[in-house]
């Protein structure tokens, strides 16, 4: 009964867990995370990355990327200032502790969307994150959900498309990810992930009360 009630009460000390979102791009992720943060304000927050590509239209600095120049990015990674980057269809991509502290010092649930490498990398630290695969039903029609959404070049588009087979395969891997969401239907895929993350949420929003 003791060990039970120590147990709970380091947990709740050590916050709510992060969430990994990954996947191909085009599957989705930014989608449902905008859905999450827009149905459980002050509950998530966002971790936001450093990048060395460029803003889209609509994109703003500090709040979807720290936008940032290869010299700048490669520096703050010498310095010790970032806990994973990895390269991505030519650009560089990070996520610095500080981004990771700034949503838990707010006790939020932290949400990294990173791509596979970052997985990996994450794995190796003590984050300790529910990890969540999001993929496109398939390869047809995720090629379709990017150039539709003409964000993209031809090149860009191609990278991303290579990308997405190999991390199709990964997401298969035994362990790798606490579940895969087939992104078919958006409402499907967000019910199944708000299952996923309840227990965290509500752990959220119970904190938030006594407070
Ligand atoms: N490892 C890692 N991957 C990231 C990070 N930020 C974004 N990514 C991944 O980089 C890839 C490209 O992201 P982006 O250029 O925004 O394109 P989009 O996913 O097609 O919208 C996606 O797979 C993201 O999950 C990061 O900090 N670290
Ligand atoms: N379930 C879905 N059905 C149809 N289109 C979708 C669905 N989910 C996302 N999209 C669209 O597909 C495109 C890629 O989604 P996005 O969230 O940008 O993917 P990611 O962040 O994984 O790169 C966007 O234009 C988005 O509006």
């Amino acid at each position: 009964m003791y060990v039970r009630y120590f147990s709970r009460l380091l947990s709740a000390m050590a916050g709510p867990r992060p969430v990994v979102l990954s996947g191909p791009s085009g599957a989705g992720k930014s989608t449902l995370l905008k859905k999450l943060m827009e149905e459980y304000n002050g509950v998530f927050g966002f971790s936001v990355s450093h990048t060395t590509r460029q803003p889209r239209p609509g994109e703003e600095n500090g709040k979807d990327y720290h936008y940032v120049t290869r010299e700048a990015m490669q520096m703050a990674i010498d310095n010790g200032e970032f806990i994973e980057s990895a390269v991505f269809s030519g650009n560089m991509y990070g996520t610095s502790k500080a981004a990771v502290q700034d949503v838990q010092a707010k006790n939020l649930i932290c949400i990294l969307d990173i791509d596979m490498q970052g997985v990996r990398n994450i794995k190796a630290t003590d984050l300790n994150p529910i990890y969540v695969s999001i993929q496109a039903p398939s390869m047809e029609i995720l090629e379709k959900r990017l150039r539709d959404r003409k964000t993209e070049s031809e090149e860009s588009l191609e990278k991303r498309l290579h990308a997405a087979f190999v991390d199709i395969g990964f997401s298969k891997e035994e362990g790798l990810f606490d579940v895969v969401i087939v992104n078919d239907i958006l409402e499907v895929a967000y019910e199944k992930l708000k299952v996923v993350l309840l227990e965290e949420i509500n752990q959220v929003k119970k904190t938030s009360m006594s407070l």
